[in-house]
């Protein structure tokens, strides 16, 4: 009679190299299904190997999907792209080393002391992730990172109160298209804080963009600090391990090279057939499985470790822009994706998990554990007892195993992925795991992972507000009296909501005046005196 170790056994893949496990013995996976869709998964597993080897797997724009290559350039089907993943290797080094070690300085000769990342979505959510994972471990002191990846002035303005001078501070841009516009707004609002603090802004200035991009030509025409590349064969949402992700890494003084080193391992394990024993695999088939191949069912992703609260949002860009389909690749309506949210064990135990266990029954979950309760020491020695023989950490992962169980004996499905630390090595493993099971999962449901022509509809429209914004400014007259949103709706030829919507915006910014924004009828605006 096999017991309940034996089905953990069963339901385990381990790898050695790594020292991660995934542990699928809560993940109701069933042997039967698994045989019958060996098939599907086997040519999963071929169309991945396609790519890996230069297919252009992003066909509606024409592009090969590489980010294997960055943790193993010799795998690139062009030896020009081999070398360029080297160069930028070399460059990183240089200019991070240059940085560390006083080589580059500001203008004043004193060295950069930390650096503000403007970026958005792939541009900026990579670099978060490795700097909260990794920075308390191994960055020396004297360098921090601050993200700006937003076009709200509030954030702005908080960012730079809590910055205070630029002078000791590097502004890295980052961009693959080189023209977002929030992007591209961060850029101009700390270009404007220089001149408000004398400072030159190309002097810190940093591109990582496209070559050719507007940012990349600006970036020339000005004669910034440094330009790193990025690639077309390279999505935003995979880009953590080009210099998007690794520039900063190596500012930091995290291990970058051990971050490639662990994706590139888990990339060797999961290639792995058949895919019975490979992780990318049945995780991949555990999201099908769980959501009966439409997304029934939400992710919920838990890490029980502080330094991992940022893998939800990580994820949230790379699974739900890849896999958020209207239509798969044979052109018809499909409206795939896969939810996920989560932030971090046990804090969520507190928060949404009574709904899990009790509730809506509209998830599974994906644990992260992780063995060790202090990376890179052993902390039994001198420990503090929270109860006899208990420590903080102890109860840590009592948290995990409790709600794992509790779930499970709701019938709720979880995957646990166990790591002894979280370290480089391990975060470029976990990055890489997601991003092969995202591949994977695609095959599966036929959809094109590497585009994202959703996201265009909302940016056409808000450009189509700040046009309507134009027109209604200078349809303005000058006080007393003043006109409704309806009497310049008409004039304008204009939906009436949408002129409220903008007026009532510049008139509380008083960008223009008015009488009272209690009536949207009512109201009278007028240009600002
Ligand atoms: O790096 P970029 O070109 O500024 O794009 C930022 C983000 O915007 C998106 O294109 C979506 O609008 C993401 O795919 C991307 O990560």
């Amino acid at each position: 009679m096999a017991d309940a170790l034996d089905h953990y056994i069963t339901w385990r893949l381990y790898r050695t190299e790594l020292d991660i496990e995934l542990d699928f013995a809560d993940a109701q996976l069933d042997e039967p299904s698994l045989t019958a869709n060996a098939p599907r998964l086997e040519a999963a597993l071929d169309a991945l190997h396609r790519i890996e080897g230069g297919a252009v797997a992003n066909v509606d724009e024409g592009r090969m999907v590489g980010h294997y290559w960055l943790r193993d350039p010799e795998r690139a089907p062009d030896p020009a792209i081999t070398r360029a993943i080297h160069d930028s290797w070399r460059q990183i080094e240089a200019f991070a080393a240059g940085v560390r070690d006083g080589q580059i300085l500001a203008e004043d000769g004193k060295p950069f002391t930390g650096a503000i990342l403007v970026g958005i979505g792939g541009s900026a959510l990579g670099p978060q992730l490795l700097e909260a994972a990794l920075t308390a471990r191994d960055s020396g002191p004297g360098f921090s990172l601050r993200v700006l990846d937003n076009t709200d002035p509030a954030g702005i303005a908080d960012l730079l109160a809590e910055t205070g001078t630029l002078a000791q501070t590097l502004i890295l841009v980052v961009s693959k298209s080189g023209s977002t516009v929030e992007t591209r707004n961060g850029m101009l609002e700390l270009r404007a804080a220089c001149v408000r603090q004398a400072l030159e802004f190309p002097k810190r200035a940093i591109a990582i963009t496209l070559e050719g991009s507007a940012l990349d030509q600006l970036a020339q025409r000005e004669g910034w600090l440094a330009r790193f590349p990025m690639w077309d064969w390279v999505g935003g949402r995979t880009s953590v391990l080009s210099p998007v992700g690794l520039l900063p890494a190596a500012l930091l003084g995290h291990d970058w090279r051990a971050l490639l080193r662990g994706a590139a391992a888990m990339d060797q394990w999961g290639r792995v057939r058949p895919a019975r024993r490979n992780p990318a695999a049945l995780l991949a088939w555990l999201w099908h499985q769980q959501g009966s191949g439409h997304g029934l069912r939400d992710m919920v992703i838990l890490p029980y470790k502080d330094r991992l609260s940022l893998l939800s949002r990580y994820l949230q860009q790379l699974v739900m822009e890849s896999l958020g389909k209207r239509l798969d690749r044979q052109g018809r309506e499909v409206w795939q994706g896969l939810a996920v949210y989560g932030n971090k064990g046990s804090t969520d135990q507190h928060a949404y998990v009574q709904q899990l266990r009790d509730g809506l029954h509209n998830f599974f979950a994906v644990f992260v554990r992780v063995l060790r309760d202090l990376d890179g020491q052993v902390t039994g020695p001198g420990m503090v007892e929270v109860e006899p023989q208990v420590s903080s950490g102890d109860c840590l992962d009592g948290f995990y195993q409790g709600t794992r169980a509790a779930l499970a004996e709701r019938g709720r499905a979880s995957a646990t992925i166990v790591l002894r630390q979280v370290d480089a090595a391990a975060v470029g493993a976990l990055i890489a795991l997601f991003e092969r099971a995202v591949g994977i999962y695609a095959e599966l449901i036929d959809v094109n992972a590497y585009h994202q022509p959703g996201v265009e509809a909302g940016k056409q429209a808000a450009k189509g507000v700040l046009t309507l914004q134009a027109a209604v400014l200078a349809a303005l007259t000058a006080g007393p009296g003043g006109k409704t949103a309806r009497e310049l709706a008409e004039a304008l030829g204009a939906d009436p909501v949408a002129v409220w919507q903008v007026l009532r915006h510049l008139a509380t910014n008083g960008r223009v005046s008015v009488d009272s924004l209690v009536d949207p009828a009512a109201a009278q605006f007028a240009r600002a005196p």
